[in-house]
């Protein structure tokens, strides 16, 4: 590399990790004036497929040529340039409409970067097909789609309908709710309740709330094990859905409250995924810190290098009283807005949804904004107009993922769906940096070691002086993927390439806002990494002369800032 063109920071601050370069520090020189990059209008060459995933395991250090990322960023990459690259991440629930290879590849193929199974449904041998076909797409096509397992939780909901996707309930019809099993014949106008204290614990009065309101019912005769209840909201009574109820206008949380946040259901399926190697689990119905910091060991106990990120998802009461403790124990959060719709009053989720998303950017986890996004699409092939300005808002909040559920698990437009929070968040990004609209955000400190706050002061230097300069990019080299976290938390205005030595810690920083993470073996040795991912990127056309970069590192806790040479 040619170090007479760079200025180089290097801010040494030696803990203990810090390996120590006997190369001399090369003089501080002047910047050479940018040379903007100019957008090259790729017509040839179909998206080439770089190296493959191989599944956490790093290439040989004897493959210096090696560098993976995925065949769709590398197209985007060359296509639209830095700046345009999508920075909002977007995850897909897979179901039925979704599980084939190739509808898989679609998803991939239109941006899905995680792939969320929902343990509510289906067996564990249809979503261990699922994850072998992800895997094999991430094998055969060089893509890192990450995948969520979603615990079913054991919140009070229906049985699964006998295998009918769904069941209509009229007006003044008489149901009967019962925590009686059936076998393979439901008697008509009945659903199965998973929750053994439900006959004891509701009332005659009470009002019982289908997802949080979709369909509703009274109860109007309790005998034995079954409860009868009149429709006075009539509507679609979809498997599995959730169930509450209400007494005097208040939630009623009786002995369910008591309910163990991971049933012993949920804990096979735990165990299932870390034996599958699953890249994140999210538990359902988190009350409290604790079951976070439980569920932590219990995986670093059981799992090869206890690289499993735990995801807590805030849809209870509890977890909002819990809110800050929650997000310091988990990996990341959701906002599952689904099931927290139907446990506070609907007009107080748009502000739970700003404070989680804030909270955790302030504490540095990434943040997922769950359910009904474009609930429409599940039946038509374009969103409400209502739907795009939600989405808009959860872009404009800077949350680091969007999810799909019904829109891709079942519906009938999944790639339509993926296509229009694609096309939004682009949009959005865009015009949120045109406008430099960003909100002052106050960030606190989060490391707790010395190490860390210097991690943290790097990184916060770095992406301010990003958008000083205007550098098309940002390049972070992390063996954990902390110091790519802290400059996704910075949300600078150009997007942060981040290279890692494992495949797993790559497929998980695709959760993050505005990372593109790419496997690549490296050394201690910055210069001769910088010169190496330079050559990489340009025999690839990702970069290009002249681009000026600014590159941060864990090994060396420095910044450099340079034209690629
Ligand atoms: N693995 C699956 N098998 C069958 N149906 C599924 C599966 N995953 C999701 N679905 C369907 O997609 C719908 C939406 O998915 P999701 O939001 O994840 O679940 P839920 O609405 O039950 O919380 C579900 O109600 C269910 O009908
Ligand atoms: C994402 C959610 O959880 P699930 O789909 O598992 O109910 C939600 O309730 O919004
Ligand atoms: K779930
Ligand atoms: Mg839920």
């Amino acid at each position: 590399m040619s170090v007479s063109h760079s200025l180089h920071l290097r801010l040494f601050a030696p803990p203990p990790t810090v390996i120590p370069t006997h190369a001399p520090l090369p003089p501080p020189t002047l910047l050479l004036p940018r040379h903007r990059r100019l957008p090259s209008l790729r017509s040839s060459s179909s998206p080439e497929i770089l190296v493959s995933d191989n599944n956490g395991v790093p290439a040989p250090p004897s493959d210096p040529s090696s560098i993976e990322v995925d065949a769709v960023t590398a197209a985007e990459l060359k296509e639209n340039g830095f700046r345009s690259t999508r920075r909002t991440k977007l995850v897909c629930t897979v179901g039925p409409s979704t599980c084939g290879f190739e509808q898989l590849e679609a998803l991939a193929v239109g941006g899905m970067n995680v792939a969320r199974i929902n343990m509510c449904h289906g067996t564990r041998e249809w979503h261990k097909e699922v994850i072998d076909r992800v895997r094999r797409l991430n094998h055969e096509k060089g893509f890192a789609v990450a995948i969520m397992m979603d615990t079913e939780g054991s919140e009070i909901h229906m049985g699964d309908l006998g295998g009918a996707s769904s069941a209509k309930a009229d007006d003044g019809e008489i149901w009967t709710f019962s925590v009686r099993a059936f076998d393979s014949t439901r008697p008509q106008h009945t659903i199965n309740v998973n929750y053994e204290g439900f006959a004891e614990d509701v009332k005659v009065g009470d009002e019982l709330l289908v997802d949080g309101g979709m369909v509703r019912f009274e109860v109007i005769q309790k005998i034995g094990p079954d409860v009868k209840c009149r429709c006075t909201d009539p509507g679609l009574l979809l498997p599995r859905a959730n169930l509450t109820f209400w007494r005097n206008g208040s939630l009623v949380r009786e002995r369910n409250a008591m309910l163990p946040t991971i049933s012993s259901k949920d804990w096979l399926d735990i165990d299932f995924g870390i034996a599958e190697g699953v890249d994140f689990i999210a538990i359902s119905f988190v009350k409290s810190a604790e079951v976070i910091t439980h569920l932590k060991s219990y995986i670093a106990a059981r799992s090869r290098d206890s690289d499993i990120s735990v995801i807590a998802k805030i849809e209870s009461i509890d977890s909002l009283k819990n809110l800050e403790e929650i997000i310091q124990a988990a990996d990341g959060a959701m906002v599952a807005r689904g099931d927290l719709g139907a446990q506070i009053p609907l007009e107080q989720v748009p502000s739970a949804q700003q404070r989680i998303v804030q909270l955790c950017r302030q504490l540095n986890r990434p943040v997922i904004v769950a359910s009904q996004l474009l609930e429409s699409m599940i039946e038509y092939p374009t969103p409400t107009r209502a739907e795009v300005a939600d989405v808009s808002e959860a872009v404009r909040q800077q949350a680091d993922a969007l999810m799909l559920s019904g829109e891709s698990a079942m519906g009938q437009y999944p790639e339509k769906a993926l296509t229009v929070l694609r096309n939004v968040s682009l949009r959005i990004e865009r015009w949120w940096r045109e406008e430099k609209r960003y909100e002052a955000m106050l960030l606190p400190s989060v490391g707790s070691y010395f190490s860390e706050k210097i991690s943290e002061e790097i990184c916060n230097s770095a992406a301010k002086m990003a958008n000083n300069l205007e550098v098309d990019a940002l390049f972070v080299y992390t063996k954990t993927g902390y110091m790519a976290s802290l400059l996704s938390r910075c949300r600078p205005d150009c997007p942060i390439f981040a290279f890692t030595t494992t495949s797993s810690v790559r497929r998980r920083l695709n959760l993050q806002w505005g990372l593109i993470p790419f496997r690549l073996s490296f050394s201690d040795d910055m210069e001769s990494n910088l010169n190496r991912t330079f050559a990489l990127l340009k025999a690839r056309n990702l970069i290009k002369t002249g681009d000026l970069v600014i590159a941060v590192s864990d090994m060396l806790q420095s910044i450099q800032v340079m034209n690629v040479p």
